[in-house]
């Protein structure tokens, strides 16, 4: 599909977010259900019609969605907060780029789990690597995680609202520093997991190199954004 005009842009992005929140339906259906193995063997069924529906005109790995804005950094897949995804959570993420901070809510469906009824700590780290690349990215110094350290301090329970900070600390170069906490909605003065990370913006020749197979000027990953 070519580019789209921003009327078209949006009318295909409230599809794209239906499409999402029913096949997030779906998943979570899928990894909860004890139905007997007839229905099991049908849903498989009507799953594979549904692919072949969705694979007419498919776009390659690299390729940038219609729906995005690769100016911005905006995905619409993103598996964090892209409501498209049917993998993402998703969460829903506020900017405040004059304080160099944005603030993520988001509740983990039973998909995302680690041991039982609590959130897997590999989503934990992407929840806080979000959030920290984010704060950065708002106020000007978008980059790429270099480092993250995660401190898990409570175990974080599935299908509980929660709260993720980021926060900008420092830049100096092409680097910027982050924190970030993670707490629950009802209880935001016990830190759950916090999330530290260095960000480095990509120099300009290296990031188209990096973004040479998109085949679009992606310029929310270097400092200039
Ligand atoms: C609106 C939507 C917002 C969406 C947010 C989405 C967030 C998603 C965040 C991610 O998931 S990013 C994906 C995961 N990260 C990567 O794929 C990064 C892979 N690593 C690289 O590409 C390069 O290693 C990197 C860009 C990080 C650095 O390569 P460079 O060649 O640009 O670094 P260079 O060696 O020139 O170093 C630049 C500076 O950073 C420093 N540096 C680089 N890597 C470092 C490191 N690992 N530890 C400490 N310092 C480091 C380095 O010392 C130097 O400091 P100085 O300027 O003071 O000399």
């Amino acid at each position: 599909m070519g580019e789209l005009t921003p009327g078209e842009r949006e009318v295909r992005r409230g599809a794209v977010g239906e499409l999402g929140e029913a096949l997030r339906d779906l998943v979570d259906a899928a990894v909860r259900t004890e139905v007997p193995l007839d229905r099991l063997t049908e849903a498989t069924g009507a799953a594979r019609e549904l692919t072949a529906l969705l694979s007419a005109d498919l776009r390659e790995v690299h390729e940038i969605a219609s729906v995005d804005d690769p100016e911005t950094g905006e995905r619409w897949y993103s598996p964090v907060y892209g409501p498209g995804s049917p993998v993402a959570p998703p969460m829903v993420v506020e900017d405040f780029p004059d304080e160099g901070r944005c603030v993520g809510r988001v509740t983990v469906p039973k998909k995302l789990e680690g041991p039982p009824g609590l959130v897997h700590g590999g989503v934990v780290a992407t929840l806080l690597d979000h959030v920290l690349a984010r704060s950065a990215r708002g106020a000007g110094h978008g980059g790429l995680t270099a480092t993250l350290t995660v401190t898990y301090r409570r175990p974080v329970h599935l299908g509980v609202p929660l709260v993720v900070i980021g926060q900008l600390v420092s830049v100096e170069g092409r680097r910027a520093t982050a924190t970030a906490r993670l707490v629950a909605a009802d209880d935001p003065d016990t830190t759950l997991a916090e999330g530290e990370a260095l960000l480095v913006a990509l120099r300009a020749e290296r990031a188209s190199e990096v973004f040479a197979r998109t085949g679009r000027d992606v310029g929310a990953w270097t400092s200039r954004s």
